[in-house]
């Protein structure tokens, strides 16, 4: 392909030349993303007028350098003045433009960048290239003309579908929704040139989407009704897939009409603390990916070891999902069990997954089961890269296993481990290598969920950790470096918040009262539910080991005392009597029967927790939604400041994307530190020294010295606490 390009041309950020066969060439240039800022947008402007009056030009290609067509508006600008034309507008002309315009898309075409795909006259996508409108994960909707475009080109429910979820589509399916004209696995800009030479003179009235009539399902109605009630129960609180609903519902107007109701729409949504909230979740899950370590070694400097060939031992629940996830990922995965009915059940469970996943992703189920290697011999971990480890949780047979390990697997093969809170320290000491140990906290599903605490122990390498994070990336999650502390960052801080919860039911709460109040706060699942579903068995193991419960409790002790702290024993009780939660069918509430889903509230329960009140003298009261959040999420957040103080989380964000990705807090309300930072640091402060002095056997309500120290600046943005925080440890 010919070009010619001036050298005043090469420096501006979206720039017009001239390809073979008299086309015209706009290239956006705005690296890493080639975001719509209004830079762009004003040399956008700029670039059409050259090729609309380039009289030996018939055709116009749009593309995007650095591989990558557009990632759509640019975040940064939202929280900022900015000038720039509009791109309603932009997008507008080009639609409205005498010379047909052909989107070039490769690499990723999202937001404002699919919306103004939709405004081109033709779409070729790269066969690797994703399209999608996210907007929605942003707390807005897809505001430049998306909701009315969309619908009329691929029709409502798949619009709808698209929109609410904010699901990035690949080139194929783009393909089959009608989204895109041709997918091509060459050059896509020499497709796009070959292709607009063939369409310059075909009439163009007919490619402008604003001018078709959407096609209207008779139950569009229903439809919309339907995902309206879907969409309020699910995303609870959360505004805007409501409003991309409405939004959608005015693509049955005349197309002006339905830009009027879309603008308005995300009027609403742009200044929202919602959208504010999920903006700050998207450069949080950006920011730890910055990690760095006590030396000098960070993110950037530290290089990465390639696994060629994972292994994973331990085949229950977590080590079936983590296999999954390696082998989705094509890394060839060594996956062992040491019994064989064991291994069997695994290899059966790990198929029926992976089927799911090859009927999903239109793959053959051979082209998984291939990459995975079943076993119950040691020597197949020789040649691994990196193993994990996610056997039962008990420390014991942690330590035998990495001893184990360290005997069988190359010197410098990665070892992790999956446990949720053990001292990875302790395990790594019983290898010759403690620098290759590393903790790889996964989340359940271990398939399904984007979060993984990566934990550095005190003697992991650089390289390790480094490894580590990279192959979270591959595996498609959001890895947050965390320090070393007994449950890392976010079991830590669920204790905290759970103690809250259970001392809320001697006081005169109810499951259903503190989970109601919870749930409505956005919470995926009250604190109570999330136990049952979790097992109460799991914390019973780890309060028995401790010896909170059990036989290690002298008997003069108080059942509501340990160590002159107050402590709570109702979950030991539920225990006791063999309520575990969903898989016994009781627990906190009652189930239709051993797995069953349906959480029902439990008229035993609430005896029970009358008959306990009484026994300990304790006198009900009325608590209101107020208290139960301040107590819970306070605790929790307070717990985060120490965490933050001892440096086993870098910055409130590590904290967040911890508790949005892991521990279901709604993302639109940002997660545990955004929020207090909301709520204003020293009102908190205050809620949380009342709350001391009502409890001051209650450590975790006695108020954090950072906190403290925060407030005591004069409680500076959220934004500048990495860096405070930071300083003040380096000063330590
Ligand atoms: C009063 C009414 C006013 C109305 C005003 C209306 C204005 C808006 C009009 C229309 C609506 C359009 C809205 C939008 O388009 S919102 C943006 C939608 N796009 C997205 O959500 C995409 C976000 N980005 C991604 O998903 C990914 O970054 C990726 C897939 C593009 C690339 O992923 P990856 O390779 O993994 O890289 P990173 O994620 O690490 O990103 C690299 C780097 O780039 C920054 N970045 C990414 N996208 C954007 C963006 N859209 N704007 C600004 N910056 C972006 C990211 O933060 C990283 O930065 P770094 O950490 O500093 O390196």
């Amino acid at each position: 392909m010919s070009e010619v390009r001036s050298p005043v041309e090469s420096d501006i950020m979206a720039h017009y030349s001239r390809a073979a066969g008299h086309i015209g060439l706009i290239r956006l240039a705005n690296p890493p993303v080639n975001a719509l800022s209004s830079a762009v947008r004003h040399d956008l402007c700029r670039a059409l007028e050259r090729a609309s009056a380039d009289t030996g030009a018939k055709a116009i290609v749009l593309c995007g350098e650095n591989g990558l067509f557009c990632g759509g508006a640019d975040i940064l600008e939202f929280s900022k003045k900015t000038g720039g034309p509009a791109l309603v507008p932009l997008i507008n002309a080009i639609e409205a433009g005498e010379k047909p315009v052909v989107a070039a898309i490769e690499g990723v075409a999202l937001g404002g960048g699919l919306e103004m795909a939709l405004g081109c006259h033709y779409r070729i996508a790269h066969c690797q290239a994703r399209l999608g409108l996210p907007e929605v994960m942003l707390g807005l909707l897809p505001g430049a003309g998306g909701t009315q475009r969309l619908p009329r080109l691929i029709g409502f429910p798949a619009a709808l579908e698209l929109i609410t979820t904010g699901r990035h589509v690949s080139a194929e399916e783009a393909l089959t929704l009608g989204l895109v004209d041709q997918v091509t696995d060459g050059d896509v800009q020499e497709a796009a040139v070959k292709f607009a030479q063939r369409v310059a003179d075909e009439p163009l009235a007919s490619r402008r989407l604003s001018t078709w009539k959407p096609p209207c399902p008779a139950d569009l109605d229903t439809l919309l009704q339907g995902a309206l009630g879907r969409l309020q129960s699910r995303a609870r609180g959360a505004l805007a897939p409501v409003a991309c609903v409405h939004a959608l519902q005015a693509a049955t107007l005349p197309f002006a009409q339905g830009i009027e109701k879309e603008q308005e729409l995300m009027a609403t949504l742009f200044s929202s603390p919602q959208a504010r909230a999920m903006q700050y979740c998207f450069f949080s899950q950006r920011i730890v990916g910055k990690w760095s370590l006590a030396g000098r070694a960070n993110w950037k400097n530290t290089p990465v070891r390639t696994v060629h060939r994972a292994a994973v031992v331990g085949l229950g629940t977590m080590g079936r999902g983590i296999t999954v996830t390696l082998v989705r990922a094509g890394i060839p995965t060594v996956a062992m069990e040491m019994d064989r009915g064991q291994l069997q059940a695994a290899q059966q469970a790990v198929t029926a997954m992976l089927e799911r996943e090859a009927t999903k992703q239109k793959r053959s189920l051979d082209s998984y089961l291939q990459l995975v290697q079943f076993t119950l011999e040691r020597r197949h971990l020789q040649d691994v890269d990196l193993v994990i480890e996610a056997v039962y949780e008990d420390l014991a047979l942690k330590k035998r296993l990495f001893s184990e390990l360290c005997a069988v697997c190359r010197p410098d093969a990665i070892l992790c481990t999956n446990t949720s809170g053990l001292d990875v320290d302790v395990i790594a000491g019983t290898t010759r290598r403690p620098e290759v140990v590393v903790g790889m906290h996964f989340f359940a599903p271990a398939h399904v969920m984007k979060l993984l605490e990566v934990v550095r122990g005190p003697r992991s390498s650089p390289v390790a950790v480094a490894t580590v994070v990279h192959l979270g990336k591959l595996l498609g999650k959001v890895s947050v470096v965390v320090g070393n502390s007994p449950g890392f960052v976010g079991n830590r801080l669920l204790k905290p918040y759970m103690e809250q919860a259970n001392f809320l039911l001697e006081e005169g709460a109810t499951p259903e009262q503190v989970d109601g109040t919870l749930e409505e706060f956005g919470f995926a699942m009250g604190i109570f539910r999330m136990s049952d579903l979790s097992g109460l068995d799991v914390g019973w193991r780890v309060r028995r080991e401790s010896g909170l419960t059990g036989p290690a409790v002298r008997p003069e002790e108080s059942p509501r005392h340990r160590l002159g702290c107050r402590y709570c024993p109702l979950a030991d009780l539920l225990c006791e009597r063999g309520r575990l939660g969903q898989k016994t069918g009781q627990g906190w509430y009652l189930y239709e029967g051993p797995e069953g889903r349906k959480a029902l509230p439990d008229p035993w329960l609430h005896g029970f927790l009358d008959e306990y009140r009484r026994q300990h003298a304790l006198k009900p009261r009325r608590i209101d939604q107020q208290e139960v959040l301040e107590r819970c999420l306070y605790a929790l957040a307070n717990e985060g400041f120490r965490v933050l103080e001892e440096g086993v989380a870098a910055g409130p964000e590590d904290i967040d994307t911890i508790y949005v990705l892991g521990y279901g807090w709604p993302a639109h309300m940002g997660g545990p530190m955004y929020h207090v930072a909301t709520v204003g640091l020293s009102a908190v402060l205050t809620r949380l020294e009342h709350f001391h002095r009502a409890h001051p056997d209650v450590p975790q309500l006695q108020p954090s010295a950072l906190l403290r120290h925060l407030v005591a600046q004069g409680s500076p943005p959220i934004s500048k606490w990495r860096e405070l925080v930071r300083v003040q440890r380096s000063q330590l």
